[in-house]
């Protein structure tokens, strides 16, 4: 059965569970096993316990642990900045993302390769069911394109200049979380909360505390958006995630 899901959370999203540990080829995670309307769910916090920088969260660990654990859905949660128009607080359901971190592993497979396909990166079935959460939960939802940036330093005005051309929202942990997943054959999704207009978009500076606190006041919502929808994510794949690496050898 398909049904169990993993919840990657990013800064200042929590979950009451019982503390599990799972060990994987990349290291030890940390999570929580939940239940969520009689399924398990299992919350992985992204950044741990100590918070590690975007720059240097072990996203294979986290992805293989879910994997491990049984989960073939992931939802992720990420906090992003607005590159657009897009309110605080509102939420973004991406498409697709383009990447400009520097110096992540972003593969499973280093010994042979293989190329996934990412025509449609995030997973069909479980982007619904976020956008119809969201959008019955708060209304202010949109698609859009995911900027990852290397952080963890926030972008100068002229760095979003440029990526606003590329992209809607920027954030600094969506990617390799996507790639890893497809490579994995689960299906992934991330519903992304604005918790800011990013750098030049607006007259003032920024300041993580800030990004934080609209964090942890949207955070609640949040999690009953996901915990809904997981319990809504149809039982059998009628995506391609879970073949995603049948035709991805030479
Ligand atoms: C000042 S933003 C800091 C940090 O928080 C966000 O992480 P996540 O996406 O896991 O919530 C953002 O991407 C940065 O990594
Ligand atoms: N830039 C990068 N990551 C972020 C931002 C931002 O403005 N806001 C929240 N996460």
């Amino acid at each position: 059965m398909d049904s169990k899901v993993a919840v990657i959370g990013g800064t200042g999203v929590e979950m009451v569970g019982e503390a599990i540990g799972i060990d994987t080829p990349f290291g030890w995670v940390e999570a929580k096993d939940g239940e969520v309307a009689g399924d398990g769910l299992l919350f992985i916090p992204r950044h741990g316990e100590v918070h590690l920088p975007p720059h240097r969260v072990n996203y294979r660990a986290l992805l293989w642990a879910a994997k491990a654990w049984g989960a073939r859905r992931v939802i992720s949660t990420n906090t992003v900045g607005s590159m657009s128009w897009h309110p605080v607080g509102s939420y973004v359901i991406p498409d697709d993302f383009v990447d400009f971190t520097k110096s992540r592993a972003s593969t499973f497979f280093e010994e042979e390769a293989v190329h996934v396909d990412l025509t449609a990166p995030y997973c069909p079935e479980v982007r619904r069911v976020l956008v119809d959460g969201a959008k019955a939960a708060s209304g202010l939802v949109s698609g859009g394109v995911y900027v990852c940036t290397e952080g963890p330093h926030l972008e100068s005005p002229a760095q979003i200049r440029m990526l606003r051309r590329f992209g809607d929202v920027v954030g600094m942990t969506g990617y390799p979380e996507v790639v890893l997943a497809r490579e994995l054959e689960l299906c992934y999704a991330s519903i992304c909360i604005v918790t800011n207009p990013a750098a030049g978009m607006r007259k003032d500076s920024m300041s993580a505390a800030e990004i934080t606190a609209e964090m942890e006041r949207s955070s609640g919502l949040l999690m009953e958006i996901i915990a809904a929808a997981a319990s809504k994510i149809p039982e059998e794949r009628g995506c391609s995630c879970g073949r995603a690496l049948a035709e991805a050898r030479l």
